[in-house]
């Protein structure tokens, strides 16, 4: 039986054949995007020339490091692939993004591509989205404004995500508040209502936006999913 960890390289190696030269790729975050980045680093030593639009710092400075090309999302008209990881992903190919707190730049740079891949073992796989808790970018400016707008909405008490007994801050300065929804019946509705809160730059269900998912199985087993 294989490790998460050796799951998440083995489709992280599966994925990483599908980029082929000259073409502009978005990299994802996160621990399954590691071993992607890794295996990408792999194929650049061999030859293959590519760019990618990192979608955080830390990808941003792991790529650096395997001398993978990195270019801006402002600087390009056209991404083939994002490649990236997930929190939950349901029957639908609906997920939930941001464990690492990078759930913005994902988003932004998965609308400016032509395909999304999700990768991820499959402890991710959920009937129903909402168990882990939904991530949301908050502007810092009164974000107690945001989590009584949750609290009264949904009766859900929305917590702030703390590291090293400081609120955590995103790339862009942002903070997150974790929503432990439990059970989300209408992710598309829901992540409209939340964009509407002032004061949220963006939330982590990605609605419509996973093309395929490769969910890799302990026994080595793949399996491929569309939408
Ligand atoms: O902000 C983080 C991203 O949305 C990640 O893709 C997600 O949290 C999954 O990360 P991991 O591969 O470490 O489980």
């Amino acid at each position: 039986m294989l490790t998460q960890e050796e799951i998440k390289q083995l489709v992280a190696k599966q994925a990483a054949q599908l980029v082929q030269n000259n073409m502009t790729i978005g990299i994802g975050s996160g621990s399954t995007i590691f071993w992607l980045i890794m295996e990408l680093g792999k194929r650049v030593k061999g030859g293959l020339f590519f760019r990618a639009i990192p979608t955080s710092r830390k990808t941003a400075a792991l790529a650096a490091q395997c001398n993978i090309p990195l270019a801006e999302l402002n600087a390009v008209t056209n991404i083939d692939i994002t490649i990236d990881g997930a929190d939950e992903i349901d029957p639908q190919l609906q997920l939930i993004k941001g464990g690492g707190g990078a759930l913005l730049q994902e988003k932004m740079v998965a609308a400016a591509s032509r395909e999304l891949l999700i990768l991820a073992d499959a402890s991710k796989l959920v009937k129903q989205l909402g168990k882990f808790p939904l991530p949301l970018d908050v502007i810092p400016f009164g974000w107690k404004q945001v989590q009584r707008h949750i609290r009264e909405t949904y009766h859900v008490e929305a917590i702030l995500r703390m590291e090293d007994d400081q609120p955590f801050i995103t790339d862009h300065g942002h903070y997150i508040l974790d929503c432990p929804f439990q059970h989300i019946e209408h992710p598309d509705i829901l992540t409209y209502d939340l964009n509407a809160i002032p004061g949220v730059a963006d939330n982590g269900l990605f609605v419509n936006m996973a093309d395929i998912a490769l969910i890799g199985y302990p026994d080595g087993k793949m399996e491929t999913r569309h939408r």
